[in-house]
């Protein structure tokens, strides 16, 4: 199989053309591929389709080989390669998801895209749709028990569930490997959930670190930024406009306020190309 490592400040991928050839196995091979010390390396699998309702659509796989219904990082690693690759070159592009169809804008410098402006739809607050059991809409600052202490959550589905937690203390020093899955797995999240835990450094400025579903610590996450943000407005702790600082780098958030939309501006870089070799049960 022929893939093209990215990633997205740090959240990587394997990237699998699959404009002219389907795959089968895919969950499978997303496990296996992402495996860091017996497969390729990855948070996972995406795969790149055409599409019939979009310019291009995108299947995204977690590293446990569970299907993600947005990627945020790997959204705009998928401009980047159909643009880079020539499968378009158009620089206002459309991309169907599991999560509906999201527009993106290319900026691109000597013939290659170095940054993408991504419309993420607009934050889903209702606690059924998120999923996540609770009384009230929106869920702010909720009280959920977790590792035996009472946190307070803020959730936000940007297409995928996230349930955001604000903290005073620097986010390098949180213990996220203890804390992390607890959340993920706990019975209110039926779907499970991703879990951002953010610091507040100023109102338009935030850092924070993230647990995700299905992949454990990632070094960024574009979904679970646009939450963090959606989370602050609606928590009267950030302005709609912010730069959140990951572990992998920084992105650039807008809640726009008239189309009640989210913004997300980021890089987008390719690693490496290759071709491995799947075990035969998953080319069957
Ligand atoms: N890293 C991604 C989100 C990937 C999917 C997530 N783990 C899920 O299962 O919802 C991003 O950049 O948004």
């Amino acid at each position: 199989m022929k893939f093209t490592k990215m990633h997205g400040i740090g959240n990587d991928y394997v990237y699998v053309d699959c404009t002219k050839k389907d795959l089968a196995h895919t969950s499978e091979i997303a496990k296996y591929v992402s495996d860091r010390h017996f497969g390729i390396g990855s948070d996972g699998m995406i795969l790149i389709k055409s599409s019939e309702k979009a310019d291009f659509q995108m299947d995204m796989y977690n590293a446990d080989g569970s299907r993600g219904e947005m990627c945020g990082n790997g959204i705009r690693c998928v401009a980047k390669y159909v643009y880079d690759h020539h499968l378009t070159d158009k620089t206002e592009i459309s991309i169907d998801t599991l999560a509906g169809i999201k527009y993106l804008k290319l900026t691109v410098e000597n013939g290659k895209v170095v940054k993408v402006r991504v419309n993420m739809g607009q934050p889903i607050l209702a606690p059924d749709r998120i999923p996540v059991i609770a009384e009230k809409e929106p869920v702010v600052a909720e009280p959920i028990k977790v590792c035996g202490k009472e946190w307070k959550m803020t959730c936000v589905s940007m297409g995928n569930p996230h349930a955001v937690i604000f903290i005073d203390t620097p986010v390098k020093e949180f213990p996220l490997e203890e804390i992390g899955p607890h959340f993920e797995n706990h019975a209110r999240f039926p779907k499970r959930t991703n879990t951002e835990f953010v610091r507040v450094l100023d109102r338009q400025t935030l850092e924070m670190r993230v647990w995700e579903r299905g992949s454990g610590e990632t070094l960024a996450c574009g979904t679970g930024t646009c939450a963090t943000v959606v989370a602050g407005v609606l928590n009267g702790l950030c302005d709609r406009k912010a730069v959140v600082h990951l572990l992998g780098g920084d992105l650039e958030i807008e809640w726009n306020e008239d189309d009640n939309c989210v913004y997300m501006t980021g890089s987008a870089t390719e690693v490496f190309e290759g071709e491995i070799t799947l075990p035969e049960e998953m080319t069957e």
